[in-house]
């Protein structure tokens, strides 16, 4: 038979199994709709019973319910090829692997769920090793029809003849593939070195080191569904966070786990992770160095101790007839003795009220004993402390304080030099001061850790009373995060090189008791104190947990042509064994293309132009974060979805199938780390690279 036969014969063989499995996932889906009706039903009928039947029918009811919910969601998941894989043992036993574990009503294994033990073969063998694996093949569907098969021999001795073994490669088919929005999950080829670390145990804080295109990112998120797979009960309840650098990469990741049917876990970039709060422009690097020092620390604990703005600086209160009377130095003296205490502003307004009272006591006291006069101490504190115009004075001189104000006024250049003194500079406490001083001004995303720091800082404020309505009766629909829950009992964190120790404490206060998978590159970090954020992260991670370091070696996204150009950059700030191997040879090596400032605009258009007909996948123009606008305005003509204008910073962790990069030097010169954030640049494509350059100091050798 000609090799297309006897592939399309296969072919025919797999899709058959195929249309059962879809065959059986329909009657399932029935089997829980059913229950769910039958749930709601119990729920009914206990309505009419006695007290403890109608206990116990609501409780089977919210299990009925609960577990067809889950029934039904996880069948319901959009899955891309829910079966992608089959394993041919030794003794003639074949298992399907697939997104989703799938028995028939006999109980047999119809597809094996590719986290479960059964189907760690299907990643972990290889022909050194086989696990009694003959035949390993990936099945490559679209919705429910098998497209292409692809086949691995790893025991050539023990091939039956009846066995038929079509093409060959199937990690360099996904690797060529053109890329779309989202990343794609890579169930399908995950690599041996890449299994380890998505198997590797749950407890303590597992780290992923790799140059760029390892993976890291995808084995990361495969990682998460593989814990929420095996450790359910534990982490199912208080969840997953993933936290990513931008929200640009935060929605590029975004289809992976949902297209393993997770969707227990939440995704947040850097400027999300406190709630409400959605940041999304960067300082430029040197205030960005402040604000992520750990020196703010300091300065914020000190500035909520300060007098608020708008406080009364004097307080005059008339008690039987006399005026007593506190100035600003002796009301500055309550304040301190109340934050001597230690505890949040936000809930020392009791203990404000009774120092301040002690004060006007002690006041009156000193003008009665001038005057001879007999003082009843314990009655002017409950009376004066009953009085409105106390009470409204306390309010206005011991506000509730919330982050945002309190950051705010260290906009004011003196209060900040106050509180900033012998910890910032004073070149520091102008730029600092500048920055928070204009109102309109929306918060950035290294200002969102300060935030954070303040809101732990100040305490919450006082809950204002509200009349309890009855909660809705409904049954749970799976186990949820309680609202305004901030733990997580696992924490994903990509790009880690890059978080700031403020960022490493505001990310670490949500996992005081999580495991956690930390994703980096320690060559692309572009965090100019990485001795001061170690120690911060090695707070966030809990003095005592276990530690385990994979190290993957392989770069799978870029071609190695262009890897060549980025090495090459990069060359004096790592180290020979830092930078991975890529392994996809195109033959197309990157264009480097001359262009002076005047003709910029069009070399951009024309290079655009070129990439969106030479792919068929994404093109991403990467330039200065500075210049994005601009070039935007450049290539609007375009109007082709798939071309985007990303700013430098924001192109980590994306990937394009061609990539035009605009003025490599002004990348070097936007921040602190330089030519770091041009080799991020430089290994963005998977295909195609033109440089547009109006000089040659990015290529010179680095310092
Ligand atoms: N085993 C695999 N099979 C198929 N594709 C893979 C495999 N491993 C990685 N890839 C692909 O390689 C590309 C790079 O992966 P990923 O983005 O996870 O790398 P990374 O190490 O996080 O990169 P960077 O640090 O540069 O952002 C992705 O397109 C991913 O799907």
């Amino acid at each position: 038979m000609s090799e297309s036969r006897v592939r399309r014969a296969e072919i025919a063989i797999e899709q058959t199994h195929v249309d059962r499995v879809y065959a059986r996932l329909a009657e399932l889906r029935a089997q829980a709709e059913a229950m769910r009706a039958r749930g709601y039903e119990l729920g009914r009928g206990a309505q009419r019973e006695a007290v403890f039947e109608q206990a116990s029918m609501l409780y089977e009811r919210d299990m009925m319910v609960f577990h067809a919910n889950q029934t039904l969601q996880t069948l319901d998941a959009e899955y891309e090829g829910l079966v992608f894989g089959r394993l041919d043992h030794v003794d003639s036993e074949t298992v399907h692997v697939g997104r989703l574990g799938i028995r028939d009503a006999e109980f047999n294994n119809l597809v094996t769920d590719w986290r479960a033990p059964a189907a760690a073969a299907f990643y972990q063998a290889t022909a050194e090793e086989p696990m009694n694996v003959v035949r390993r093949r990936v099945i490559r569907c679209s919705g429910q029809s098998v497209l292409d098969i692809d086949d691995d021999v790893l025991m050539p001795e023990a091939v039956p003849d009846d066995m038929n073994v079509v093409g060959q490669g199937a990690l360099m088919a996904a690797l060529g593939r053109a890329r779309g929005e989202m990343m794609r999950d890579i169930v399908a080829t995950i690599q041996k070195e890449q299994d380890e670390v998505i198997r590797a145990p749950w407890r303590g804080v597992t780290e992923i080191i790799g140059g760029p295109g390892t993976g890291k990112t995808a084995v990361a998120l495969h990682r998460a569904a593989y814990l929420l797979y095996r450790y359910r009960r534990r982490l199912g309840g208080s969840g997953v966070l993933v936290v990513g650098p931008s929200g640009i990469f935060t929605n590029y990741i975004s289809r992976v786990l949902p297209s393993m049917g997770e969707t227990n876990v939440e995704l947040r970039s850097l400027g999300q992770v406190l709630d409400g709060l959605d940041a999304t422009e960067h300082d430029p690097a040197p205030l960005a160095a402040i604000k992520g020092s750990l020196r703010m620390r300091k300065v914020l604990s000190k500035a909520l101790r300060e007098t608020p703005p708008d406080a009364p600086t004097e307080m005059k209160i008339v008690y039987r007839g006399e005026v007593i009377k506190l100035d600003s130095k002796e009301l500055n003296r309550v304040r301190r003795k109340v934050h001597a205490n230690g505890a949040p502003p936000n809930r020392s307004r009791v203990r404000a009220a009774e120092t301040l009272l002690e004060a006007l006591a002690d006041k009156a006291e000193s003008y009665a004993r001038a005057d001879g006069r007999e003082f009843d101490r314990a009655r002017l504190i409950t009376d004066l402390g009953e009085r409105i115009d106390f009470h409204r004075f306390l309010v206005v001189w011991w506000p509730v304080l919330y982050p945002a104000q309190v950051l705010r006024w260290l906009g004011d250049e003196r209060r900040l030099a106050r509180v900033a003194r012998n910890v910032l500079s004073p070149e520091e406490i102008t730029l600092l001061a500048e920055s928070l001083r204009d109102r309109d001004r929306e918060w950035t995303v290294e200002d969102i850790p300060l935030l954070d720091e303040l809101r732990v800082l100040l305490g919450p404020p006082p809950k204002r009373r509200r009349k309890r309505e009855p909660e809705p009766e409904q049954p749970h629909e799976g186990q949820r995060r309680p609202d305004h829950y901030d733990e997580y009992a696992h924490i994903v964190v990509d790009e880690a090189q890059d978080l700031s120790p403020m960022q490493w404490r505001m990310v670490g206060r949500r996992g005081k008791y999580a495991s956690w998978t930390v994703v980096g590159d320690p060559v692309q970090s572009s965090w100019p104190d990485p001795e001061e954020a170690a120690n911060a992260r090695d707070q966030a991670f809990g003095p005592r947990a276990p530690r385990r370091r994979y190290t993957l070696r392989t770069n799978y996204r870029n071609s190695s042509e262009i890897f060549e150009l980025a090495a090459r950059v990069v060359s004096g700030h790592a180290k020979p064994d830092e930078l991975p191997r890529a392994v996809r040879a195109t033959g197309v090596t990157p264009e480097i293309r001359r262009v002076d400032p005047d003709s910029r605009e069009t070399a951009t258009q024309v290079a655009a132009k070129e990439l969106l007909e030479a792919v068929e996948g994404t093109v991403g123009v990467i330039c200065a974060m500075d210049r994005v606008p601009e070039v935007r305005r450049w290539v609007a003509g375009h109007g082709d979805e798939r071309l985007k204008v990303v700013g430098s910073l924001d192109s980590k962790g994306l990937e394009y199938d061609a990539v035009v990069l605009v003025e490599p030097t002004e990348l070097i010169t936007e921040s602190l780390t330089g030519r770091r954030v041009l080799y991020v640049a430089l290994t963005r494509a998977t295909q195609k690279l033109t440089v547009l350059a109006s000089d040659d100091d990015w290529l010179a050798p680095s310092e």
